[in-house]
């Protein structure tokens, strides 16, 4: 069972600018819990963090980054040592860029790899039929997949760690409607096997119906989460005015071009 809690995340990056040094904000403050069972959508416009939040959880920033805030997975803080035995086991990412895969290996070696890290034996064509893939691409590598492809042998890399806690990131970017549901089919049928979910994405529309619950990032910083079925209507059983500018922007419901969310 996983359960990710994170605590007023936080990531800034160091660089030089001319002779000075600066400090940029990346990420201003992040609150959210990701509980067992379920698909916690964390959504905003783009820019806003959300990628960062997920790579200073698994440790992937680069040098320049400065991360504060506490994050613990099933209570326990996941401090370097920790992280070293979670990730790929208990911790996986499905990142945004497809750029993540070997360029050298065949996909079905990589979701083989991908399973031993996380010490089990990965069934390739299962693994691939899971996210809509066909068989036959086990044998291809990434040159020759598609861009859409691609992204869903990285969810399977993912799922085939057998992680319990899953960060999905942007995992439908790029994907035509019938391959965007199979991917949050997948990610919602891992959260039904008691995994705990985080979808990241800046489509709201899309997230609401795989999520239990959403938080939106705004302008540097987390709102209070929001029951997924609470983004319908005028958008009154939303607890946050700030959600409910998010809901009220979504194309939807009228949203015109050249509006701004919290203007
Ligand atoms: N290595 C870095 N050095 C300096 N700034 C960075 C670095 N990586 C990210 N940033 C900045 O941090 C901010 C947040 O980036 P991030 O990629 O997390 O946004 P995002 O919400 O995931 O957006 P998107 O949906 O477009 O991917 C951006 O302003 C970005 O330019």
């Amino acid at each position: 069972m996983g359960h990710l809690a994170i605590r007023d995340l936080g990531v800034e990056f160091r660089r030089r600018a001319g002779l000075r040094r600066e400090t940029v904000v990346g990420l201003g403050s992040a609150t959210l819990e990701v509980r067992p069972g379920e698909v916690l959508a964390l959504v905003g416009a783009s820019g806003g963090g959300k990628s960062l939040l997920a790579h200073a959880v698994l440790g992937l920033l680069p040098p320049n980054a400065r991360v504060r805030g506490e994050v613990r997975l099933d209570g326990q803080p996941l401090d370097e040592a920790a992280l070293r035995g979670a990730r790929g086991r208990r911790l996986a990412l499905v990142p945004q860029s497809p750029t993540h895969l070997d360029p050298l290996a065949p996909v079905g070696r990589q979701l083989a790899w991908a399973g031993r890290r996380g010490g089990r034996a990965v069934d390739v064509g299962f693994a691939l039929a899971a996210v809509g893939l066909p068989a036959a691409s086990a044998a291809l590598r990434p040159a020759e997949l598609s861009g859409g492809m691609a992204r869903r042998a990285l969810l399977a890399a993912a799922l085939g760690t057998g992680a319990d806690t899953i960060l999905a990131d942007e995992p439908t970017d790029g994907l035509d409607p019938r391959n965007a549901a199979t991917v949050l089919a997948t990610l919602r049928q891992a959260a039904d096997a008691g995994g705990a979910v985080l979808l990241i994405t800046h489509d709201l529309a899309l997230a609401i119906p795989v999520a239990d619950r959403v938080v939106t990032l705004w302008d540097g910083a987390t709102l209070p989460a929001e029951a997924a079925s609470a983004f319908r209507g005028a958008g009154d059983d939303l607890r946050h005015e700030g959600s409910r500018r998010l809901w009220q922007a979504v194309p939807q419901n009228g949203f015109q071009a050249g509006e701004r969310v919290g203007a």
